[in-house]
């Protein structure tokens, strides 16, 4: 084996924790049409084929726009439970055995899908998993963006009866225009119910939201933050902090944030000192899982052992698991990498 397939083999075999990954974003085009044909919904698109052709973005809101409508086919606890089930089998081909994941409820509540409805789906496959394939979680409920702070309290209201089911809160959906500021009130009572937080924060938008995502929403973790290496105060505030980075390279690259995968920031991150993270984000719609962006940045990137090594451990660290957890996934990477 030469040292490139080997370090692809650790990368591959290691064990992982996924920190970004939108529920609905692991909605394959199969599975999406089995359940439209289930619940007598007619997709725009009349083949698998013609969907995945479709899957061309040159931005977040072009993504966005396919996202919303590949979501609105899940109609029953089924829907959801299957999504989420199809997503941790996946998963565990891939060695990861701890998973952190986003659901949207005002795209499924603006459709009249309840909050009871989405929650026991996606809740019962994980609690599921855990028991059948060992895999861990938390789930995080996230607020659209492009939507106003009252609906982001409603929303929070419905969400008040599970939430020891709800492991924390954040922010997705169109991010250029809806500032973090737009949401202050509405994640200082997350806070005072005791939820961590996380938002998007530079993907598209400028550093100062990441700023404002730091200081007036008060985040335990950024998700993405690509576009704070503009700004070198920031990039200090970050490290200082100790905040982990949930970075994204196939959706980055999907998404025209990056120009080619060579060009790709997370090593840039990791040599400030930055603990940055690998995460597929939405896999259906931008070409891969853990593995995938794994073995991409493996081949595209460069990157050495150490630094797919930091990767690994910065996943567990940046996690919301209790520390012994996070010790026991610590000491099985260093005896992997040893
Ligand atoms: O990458 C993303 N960014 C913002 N909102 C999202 N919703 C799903 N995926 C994303
Ligand atoms: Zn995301």
């Amino acid at each position: 084996m030469t040292s490139s397939e080997a370090l692809l083999d650790l990368a591959m075999k290691m064990p992982k924790a996924e920190l970004h990954l939108h529920i609905e974003g692991t909605f394959e085009p199969e599975q999406m049409f089995a359940i439209a044909q289930r619940n007598q919904v007619v997709l725009k698109y009349n083949s698998v084929e013609e969907l995945k052709e479709a899957y061309q973005f040159e931005n977040l809101q072009d993504f966005l726009d396919l996202y919303y409508q590949g979501m609105s086919v899940l109609l029953k606890e089924q829907d959801f439970y299957d999504l989420t089930m199809a997503y941790l089998k996946r998963v565990h081909e891939d060695n990861v055995v701890h998973v952190e994941i986003f659901f949207d409820p005002q795209g499924h509540l603006s459709r009249g899908v309840s909050f009871e409805t989405q929650i026991k789906g996606i809740y019962g496959a994980l609690k599921d998993a855990e028991r059948d394939l060992g895999i861990t979680f938390k789930l995080i409920m996230s607020f659209l963006r492009h939507l106003d702070e009252a609906s982001a309290f409603e929303t929070l209201e419905l969400a008040k009866p599970f939430l020891e089911w709800i492991d924390g809160v954040g922010l997705d959906s169109s991010e250029v225009g809806h500032p973090p500021v737009k949401f202050e009130n509405v994640f200082r009572e997350c806070k005072a119910l005791g939820l961590p937080v996380t938002a998007h924060a530079g993907e598209e938008g400028p550093p100062e939201y990441v700023w404002q995502a730091l200081d007036v929403i008060g985040v335990d973790r950024i998700d993405h933050g690509n576009r704070a290496l503009e700004d070198e105060d920031l990039i200090a505030t970050i490290k200082h902090k100790g905040l982990t980075l949930t970075v994204c390279p196939l959706s980055n690259l999907k998404l025209c944030v990056v120009d080619t995968l060579e060009d790709h920031p997370i090593r840039t991150m990791l040599r400030y000192g930055l603990n940055a993270t690998v995460n597929s984000d939405d896999p259906a719609y931008f070409g891969g899982y853990m593995n995938d962006n794994f073995a991409a940045l493996v081949k595209d990137t460069g990157i050495s052992k150490d630094e797919l090594y930091a990767l690994a451990c910065n996943a567990f660290e940046g996690s919301w698991l209790d520390s012994k957890s996070k010790q026991q996934h610590l000491m099985t990477l260093k005896s992997l990498f040893a």
